[in-house]
């Protein structure tokens, strides 16, 4: 339980609250710490200036007063999202999407696991068909999973036609919850965009699209935020997966991520093993974040 996470604040902020009473530098060193942790400028005046007007409110000089009302702060600006999946639909159709390398296959199979534990089946559709090792790294995972797989029966299937399938297979075989893996090339923008705009419409004639979860590496921050900026625009995200967050310094780009793109955060991935996804709660976050 005391175990502290790469991402966590509590190391940076130690000395900081151990202090007799705060002081300028309790504020300085602060800043520099919500800084470090990818908070971004913008959060990190708004973390602080609340944090300056509470202080003034309640008249304390203790820095253990800072500490708490720092991680009441967090946990009051994450909690105004709602973090949990919508999966109710028979079946769910949830679309993953991202920047290739961000973990996604990775993902859908933790997911599927995780799915698997709460009692439901899982399918996943492999709509990324146009790299065939591609294809069999997300079967292993979707076996690793516990889910069945529906391939594309030949190399470069129209992606739109594999979700089709396996949407199909779904209600055929009353499977509870598809999950189609779909390309992340940037490369070709305009023609990613609408290969997903045509994967929804094929799939929104069978059944509604439950979510679109858009896939973030944690470790790339802000940075990996303005490369998936075409998928926020375009791809109807509902909610974000941060991955990588076990190897991450920037836990402040939890709550800069939810207020940049005001989507919330409804799963997160802290390792490489197929248990290594959770949902996502604020207040243990918040806990766990500011120590
Ligand atoms: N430490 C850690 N590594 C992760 C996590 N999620 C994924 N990875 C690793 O990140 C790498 C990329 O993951 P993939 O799932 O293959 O990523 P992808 O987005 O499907 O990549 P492409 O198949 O290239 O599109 C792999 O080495 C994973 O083991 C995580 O939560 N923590």
């Amino acid at each position: 339980m005391a175990q502290t996470s790469s991402w966590s604040l509590s190391g940076a902020l130690k000395g900081m609250f151990t202090k007799p009473t705060i002081d300028e530098t309790t504020w300085e060193d602060l800043e520099y710490a919500l800084l470090t942790a990818d908070f971004g400028p913008d959060v990190t005046e708004a973390v602080i200036d609340d944090l300056h007007a509470k202080v003034d409110r309640y008249r304390t000089t203790d820095p253990r007063d800072l500490q708490r009302m720092l991680r009441e702060s967090i946990e009051e600006r994450l909690s105004k999202y709602d973090t949990t999946l919508k999966l109710s639909e028979r079946p769910a159709v949830v679309l993953v999407v991202g920047v290739n390398g961000v973990g996604k296959t990775t993902t859908i199979g933790k997911f599927s696991k995780f799915l698997g534990t709460y009692g439901r089946s899982v399918v996943v559709g492999a709509a990324d068909t146009f790299r065939a090792a591609a294809v069999d790294q997300l079967a292993t995972w979707a076996e690793r999973g516990g889910a069945q797989i529906v391939r594309p029966q030949q190399h470069g299937q129209d992606p739109a036609s594999v979700a089709f399938q396996t949407v199909d297979f779904a209600k055929r075989n009353g499977i509870e919850i598809v999950l189609i893996d779909t390309a992340g090339r940037l490369q070709t923008k305009g023609g990613l965009m609408d290969e997903l705009s045509k994967i929804r419409r094929v799939v929104e004639k069978q059944a509604p699209i439950a979510e679109v979860l858009l896939v973030l590496d944690a470790t790339t921050g802000q940075n990996g935020l303005a490369q998936a900026e075409a998928f926020i625009e375009h791809a109807g995200v509902t909610g974000l997966v941060l991955t990588k967050l076990d190897g991450s310094a920037k836990g402040g780009f939890v709550l800069a991520v939810q207020e940049k793109t005001g989507i919330p955060i409804k799963l997160v991935g802290q390792g490489e093993g197929i248990h290594d996804l959770t949902g996502f709660t604020p207040h243990v976050f918040a806990q766990k974040l500011v120590g």
